[in-house]
């Protein structure tokens, strides 16, 4: 079964809040597109040396490199297939995106279009935090992988 991203119903497609505005924005919509590369490495070149990260049902890792050692952990059980950010907005450096991850869980080879809340903080064109929220079970259900040992 082919899984992928539908627009939901709720997706605000012609509305402003549908594309980035300003430089703040148009980071996090670009560094949203980059998670498709699946390269920590690059990915940690995006955050600043005090940055976090934090899947919010699962601990935060605190400096880039604890940040980028998480995302190399993830990318050896999943790949971000693809994302689709359907809404986002920010006000004084914190980019709100309400987005959809097409997230694809090595082991099972199953996907899962995931619903995901994201927070993200920019200061001087970096990334200083970033933070999602979204249904852990769900994803563990539809892919038939536990992300929690
Ligand atoms: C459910 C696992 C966490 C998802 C990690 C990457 C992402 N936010 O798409």
């Amino acid at each position: 079964m082919t899984v992928d991203i539908v627009a939901p119903g709720w997706h605000l497609a012609g509305s402003p809040v549908a594309q980035p505005h300003g430089a703040d924005e148009e980071l996090v919509w670009r560094f949203m597109q980059e998670l498709t590369t699946n390269d920590a490495e690059k990915l940690g070149t995006w955050f600043s040396d005090d940055a976090m990260y934090q899947n919010m049902p699962l601990p935060p890792a605190h400096g880039r490199e604890a940040v980028t050692g998480m995302l190399a952990g993830l990318f050896t059980v999943m790949r971000i297939e693809k994302v689709e950010t359907f809404h986002i907005c920010s006000r004084d450096g914190l980019v709100l995106t309400e987005r959809e991850d097409l997230l694809t869980a090595i082991p099972t080879g199953k996907s899962v279009a995931l619903p995901i809340l994201g927070v993200v903080s920019v200061r001087d064109g970096l990334i200083t935090g970033w933070r999602d929220y979204f249904d852990l079970r769900a994803f563990e259900e539809a892919v038939e992988m536990s992300l929690r040992g």
